[in-house]
């Protein structure tokens, strides 16, 4: 049968306290894709991920039961707050008529030159029940997930010698082998050309977070997550006098995990494909801080 053009959607006006996310790496952007939605930058400092219709809402349902205060709060939960963005509920504009939002933390807002890394985890992608398009639809992007057990998204690396981001997107990640994902991945999103005793201490400060992430994966028993990412930030612009100070490396960085499309109860058992991912991608990060050393 031949196939109807797809209908044109136009792309929906910004509302005034609105702007796309200009540090954005990854997933749908305002003005692209089918819907035309995309991630916003809000006045107060927030962010807003647009509902895609049919699909979105699981995410909102994820992260209201994970934020809201409730009688039956688990310590998986608990822990698991602290990982993620903060929840801010449901925000809507007139200008987009039947489209909801969810209001989330900025993770890069606190930086000034926010470096920002989206890797998404686990060596498959699909949720259960999948059709075998959908299963062969996302092992295609990038067949060596299954070995590797992520996959990278996105980056934009500050470079503070010519005051200009390097930006890698997701065709550029698809297009790289297993082996040179540390080479031509990961050590990029670190340009160890400039201030490499800096980029050390960050790889330290990231690997210790992302351990925290590790052994939340490694106990808890709540949640599966499919096609969900780990989004890293750190701060592009240093000064060698703060080098030198010995800064407190903790403010220099963060991790949390994003996009929440797929989400299951884990019914009692660990959530192994994350665990897997995690665990892949920490000695990853650590091979990378024993290259520079
Ligand atoms: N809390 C956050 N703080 C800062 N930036 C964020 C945050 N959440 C998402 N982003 C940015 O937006 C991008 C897309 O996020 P997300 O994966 O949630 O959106 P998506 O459109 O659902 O993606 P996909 O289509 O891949 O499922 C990320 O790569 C990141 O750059
Ligand atoms: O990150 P990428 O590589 O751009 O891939 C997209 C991303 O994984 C989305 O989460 C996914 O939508 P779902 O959340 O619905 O799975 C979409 O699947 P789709 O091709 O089935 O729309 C993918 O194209």
């Amino acid at each position: 049968m031949e196939e109807l053009p797809k209908e044109r959607v136009p792309t929906p006006p910004l509302p005034p306290d609105a702007t796309p996310l200009k540090t954005q790496v990854s997933g749908h952007f305002y003005g692209q894709k089918e819907t035309k939605l995309g991630m916003l930058e809000l006045k107060d400092g927030t962010l807003v991920k647009p509902l895609i219709p049919h699909k979105g809402d699981k995410e909102w349902v994820f992260y209201h039961s994970v934020f809201e205060p409730s009688e039956s709060m688990t310590k998986d939960i608990e822990n698991l707050r602290p990982l993620l963005a903060q929840y801010f509920g449901i925000w809507n504009t007139p200008l987009h008529p039947g489209i909801n939002y969810i209001k989330l933390e900025n993770i890069t807002q606190k930086f000034s030159k926010p470096c920002i890394l989206d890797v998404k985890v686990g060596p498959r992608s699909w949720q259960p029940g999948s059709s075998d398009e959908k299963r062969v639809r996302e092992t295609q992007k990038y067949p060596p997930q299954s070995q590797v057990g992520f996959r990278l998204l996105g980056l934009k690396v500050y470079q503070m010698a010519s005051d200009s981001y390097l930006e890698l997107d997701a065709m550029y990640m698809r297009k790289l082998q297993p082996s040179d994902i540390l080479t031509k991945g990961i050590l990029l999103y670190f340009h160890v050309e400039e201030n490499i005793a800096y980029k050390k201490k960050i790889l330290v400060a990231f690997i210790k977070q992302l351990k925290k992430i590790h052994d939340w994966f490694s106990i808890q028993t709540s949640y599966h997550f499919y096609a969900s990412s780990l989004l890293f930030v750190y701060e592009g612009l240093v000064t060698d006098v703060q080098i030198d100070q010995e800064l407190s490396y903790e403010d220099m960085v963060d991790v949390r995990m994003i996009d929440f499309t797929h989400v299951f109860p884990a019914h009692g058992l660990k959530d192994e494909n994350c665990f897997i991912g995690v665990t892949k991608l920490l000695n990853q990060f650590k091979a990378a801080l024993q290259l520079l050393s």
